[in-house]
Formats: structure tokens, C-alpha cells, sequence
């Protein structure tokens, strides 16, 4: 067998700016990997993350250096034990299973799925700004039911308010990127409870929080930033509540599902997550998410534009992907 690689970066305009603790967006940069077997193709998307060490540079060459075990046919399982999970092993997983999904003709989600997937709810994410603009940003969304607020300001109880009371309806989750500390964490939490927010995401900086071991938890407490693979889990059991999936954490969708399952085992709550990337990287992480208790897959929604092709939201009620856009 001679399968062909290509690797590529590709920018998409975001609408708007998205801000978050660690900064700000105006663009959506993911890189793509293309594995070709006898010219049938199979498209990963990957979006690297500064905040784990990857570049653009870093991950095509950690992608590159795979080419002559992909053109051997290197089956996913192999690719788990012979790349380090992270953004540029997603790229390849995707892009094997949805190769393996066109030569096989049998759906990505025949193998994933142990029913038919279904459209799920999604979050949408409110950006990072003043307590005034973001309550402005929850009113235009406030027929969603379920808003993910960014926060890890000094503010944060009186975002938590002020979008609370301009998106009454709406179910909350609230995510500091890791920007609260061991002073400001309790009136955090309090506030959270206070309007009934469904979920606290990544609260303390990794590593850094071994006080939610002793603190109250009135609002189940999901790590993001914490977790990255089904071998770090037992490390969470009683500080987390929740996991927060992604595929450019766990190495696509092979370990994502690992992770999935042994987290349900353990007893954790999975929701599944994104970075700011396009309707390929969105479509395997639908058929991770059915089931999940949170789905956070709303990177398009964000985007001025998508994919051909792209995955269809219907308000935030996303459907699987066709097998023209992946698997
Ligand atoms: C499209 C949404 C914003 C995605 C999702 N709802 C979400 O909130 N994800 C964030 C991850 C934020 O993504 C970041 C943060 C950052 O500092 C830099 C980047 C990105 C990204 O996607 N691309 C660049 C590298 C979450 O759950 O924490
Ligand atoms: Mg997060």
C-alpha cells in the first residue's frame, strides 16, 4: 500500500473578535493534514495551542516526520503509540478515519457510534469583555439555551450577573481559562451558584489546584486545560466534577473516545469541547459528543465563514456531518 501525505495551514476570518483570559482572535488559523490512498482522501483540521507548547511550524513537522509510517498505512491504533497526543496527531487520526470511512464506504460513525448520531445543543460562547458589553452579547443570544461565558477578570461575579440577567432563559457554563486564584476562587464560586450557573469550567491554573480537593462545589467544577488523556484522569478524581473533551488535546478521535468511555467510569460528567476551527474539526468531535452532558462545538458559529460542505446548525442544534464534509 502507498498512501500520500499533504499538510497544509489555512486562516478563517472570525466574526467579530473572540476574547478569552489568554487574549484575543480575529481569525481562526488551523492546520490540515490530507492522507490520499489510490486518489481516494481523507481531511483532518487541527488547531495548535501556544498554551501547550504547539506552533503551526511545530505541528507540520511533528506531522511531517509520520510521512513515511502513513505512506506504510499506519493504522490509528500504531499512530497512538507512535505520536504524542496533541494537535498534530488529530490531524492525521481524522484524517485516517475518514479515509478509512470513503475506501471502506461504511460512515466514521458506524465504528464510533453504537447508535445513529443525532443533532445535539450546543453552547455558544460569549467573549471576554466588560460586564455591560457581554450582558449586550448573552441579549442577542438569549433565545440559545446554553451560553458558555468566558471570564478570568477581576469582574467576574458581576459578568456572571449581568449576563445571568440579559440571557434569563439560558442555561450557563462559565469559563475562566485558568484565570482565578485561591483569593478570588470562593466569591467566584458563590456567584456562580447564585445564578444558577449549570457549570464551572478550568477555574485555577493546571497543576495549581489542589484546593478544590477542600472547597465546596454548589456548581460541578470541569477541567479543561487539566486534562488532555484517558492516562491523566486519576489525577482529577476529586477536584474535578466534569472533563472537558477536545480533540486537539487528546490526539483525535481514536483517544478522545478512550477517554470518553474511562471517564464515564470513573464517574466524571464529559462534555465535549473545541477550539476555534472550522466544520471538519467539529464533524468527528459530533460523533464523540453524542451523549455527552455539555456540547461545546460551536466554532463555526463564530467563523464570517466555513467549509463547503459545513456542518448544519439549525439555532445551536447542530446536525452530524455529511459525508461530503467528513467521514
Ligand atoms: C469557538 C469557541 C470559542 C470554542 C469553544 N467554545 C471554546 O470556548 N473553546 C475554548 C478554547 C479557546 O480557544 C483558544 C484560546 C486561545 O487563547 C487561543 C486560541 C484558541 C483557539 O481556538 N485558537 C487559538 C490558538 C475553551 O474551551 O477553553
Ligand atoms: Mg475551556
Amino acid at each position: 500500500m502507498t498512501r500520500e501525505l499533504a499538510t497544509g495551514t489555512e486562516s478563517f476570518p472570525i466574526a467579530g473578535v473572540f476574547t478569552i483570559s489568554r487574549g484575543s482572535r480575529t481569525e481562526a488559523r488551523v492546520v490540515t493534514c490530507t492522507v490520499s490512498e489510490n486518489g481516494v482522501r481523507g481531511h483532518g483540521e487541527c488547531v495548535p495551542y501556544p498554551r501547550y507548547g504547539e506552533s503551526e511550524e511545530s505541528v507540520i513537522s511533528q506531522i511531517d516526520a509520520m510521512r513515511e509510517d502513513i505512506a506504510n498505512g499506519i493504522s490509528r491504533a500504531d499512530l497512538a503509540r507512535s505520536m504524542p497526543a496533541g494537535a498534530a496527531r488529530n490531524a492525521v487520526d481524522c484524517a485516517l478515519w475518514d479515509l478509512e470511512a470513503k475506501l471502506s464506504g461504511r460512515r466514521a460513525s458506524i465504528t464510533a457510534c453504537t447508535i445513529p448520531p443525532r443533532p445535539l445543543q450546543t453552547a455558544y460562547t460569549i467573549s471576554l469583555a466588560e460586564p455591560e458589553e457581554m450582558a449586550a452579547q448573552a441579549r442577542a443570544h438569549a433565545t440559545r439555551p446554553l451560553l458558555k461565558v468566558k471570564l478570568g477578570g477581576e469582574d467576574d461575579a458581576a459578568r456572571i450577573h449581568a449576563v445571568a440577567g440579559a440571557a434569563p432563559d439560558s442555561r450557563l457554563i462559565v469559563d475562566a481559562n485558568e484565570g482565578w486564584t485561591e483569593e478570588n476562587i470562593r466569591e467566584n464560586i458563590l456567584a456562580a451558584a447564585e445564578f444558577h450557573v449549570a457549570l464551572i469550567e478550568q477555574p485555577l491554573p493546571a497543576g495549581k489546584e489542589e484546593i478544590l480537593r477542600e472547597i465546596p462545589h454548589p456548581v460541578p467544577i470541569c477541567a479543561d486545560e487539566s486534562v488532555h488523556t484517558a492516562e491523566g484522569l486519576a489525577d482529577l478524581a476529586g477536584l474535578y466534577d466534569f472533563v472537558n473533551i477536545k480533540l486537539d488535546k487528546t490526539g483525535g478521535l481514536t483517544a478522545a473516545l478512550e477517554l470518553r468511555d474511562r471517564a464515564r467510569e470513573m464517574g466524571f460528567g464529559v462534555m465535549v469541547g473545541c477550539m476555534v476551527g472550522t466544520s471538519l474539526a467539529m464533524a468527528p468531535a459530533v460523533l464523540l459528543a453524542q451523549g455527552a452532558d455539555f456540547v461545546d462545538l460551536d466554532g463555526p458559529l463564530l467563523l464570517a465563514k466555513d467549509r463547503p460542505h459545513g456542518l448544519s446548525y439549525t439555532g445551536s442544534l447542530v446536525s452530524p456531518p455529511s459525508p461530503q464534509l467528513w467521514g
